[in-house]
């Protein structure tokens, strides 16, 4: 299982749960990855923590004011992106064209989506990995894999009748091992998660937990 954690735009110390999530990933072997704001890549990056941007424009070099170049987000230290969020919606041309950035800069995609109808648009669009997240679960502490568990299989479905090489990730309400364990139960390859790390009074000890059952 791939465990992201996306930072979003929490008031955390990104690099102090960069440093928890690297030493909890070569403790147990899990894959672990921290997605935190683009201006602090190259700070995660630095710790050795397979790292994430949220976000990347769908545009090559140049007069692009305000974008987030994928080559930049690549030359910080960032090895694959978001597309998508539900906090960050794009049109479905620029889902696309994300993705091409994305590809140019040889980082790794992950395409959100709310509901499987939407993952298996997604998936159709060819990036590496889907995620479903239910936008009224995010943020609950209600897990998708035990709240809404059809909707997991039902992504994992969607994407294979498109395109069975694309992974399926779920989030929103993720918070400990045992959400974890049922997001894989119900086909899901990883989680996607943010507030039951960034917002927890100990990030490390909620990573601990989180990846417990995996190691
Ligand atoms: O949006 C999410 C991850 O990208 C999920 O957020 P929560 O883990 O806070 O529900």
């Amino acid at each position: 299982m791939f465990v992201l954690v996306n930072l979003k735009a929490y008031p955390c110390d990104p690099v102090a749960v960069a440093e928890a999530a690297q030493d909890v990933s070569e403790e147990t072997g899990v894959r672990v990855a921290i997605a935190p704001q683009a201006a602090h890549l190259s700070a995660v990056a630095d710790t050795g923590v397979e790292t994430w941007a949220q976000h990347v424009s769908p545009v090559e070099h140049g007069s692009h004011t305000g974008s987030t170049l994928a080559e930049a987000a690549a030359d910080a230290g960032a090895t694959g992106t978001l597309i998508n969020h539900s906090e960050n919606r794009l049109k479905l041309a620029d889902v696309d064209g994300s993705i091409d950035a994305a590809d140019r800069a040889d980082l790794e995609t992950i395409v959100c989506a709310n509901n499987p109808d939407q993952i298996g648009a997604a998936a159709a669009l060819g990036p590496d990995s889907v995620a479903v997240e239910p936008p009224e679960l995010i943020g609950t502490g209600t897990p998708v894999s035990k709240a809404d568990p059809d909707i997991v299989t039902d992504a994992v479905e969607a994407a294979a009748a498109v395109d069975e090489s694309v992974d399926v990730l779920c989030g929103a309400g993720i918070s400990t091992g045992d959400d974890v364990v049922s997001a894989q139960d119900l086909g899901a390859t990883g989680v996607l998660l943010a507030s039951g790390v960034a917002k927890a009074d100990d990030p490390r000890a909620a990573l601990e937990d989180l990846v417990e059952p995996l190691a």
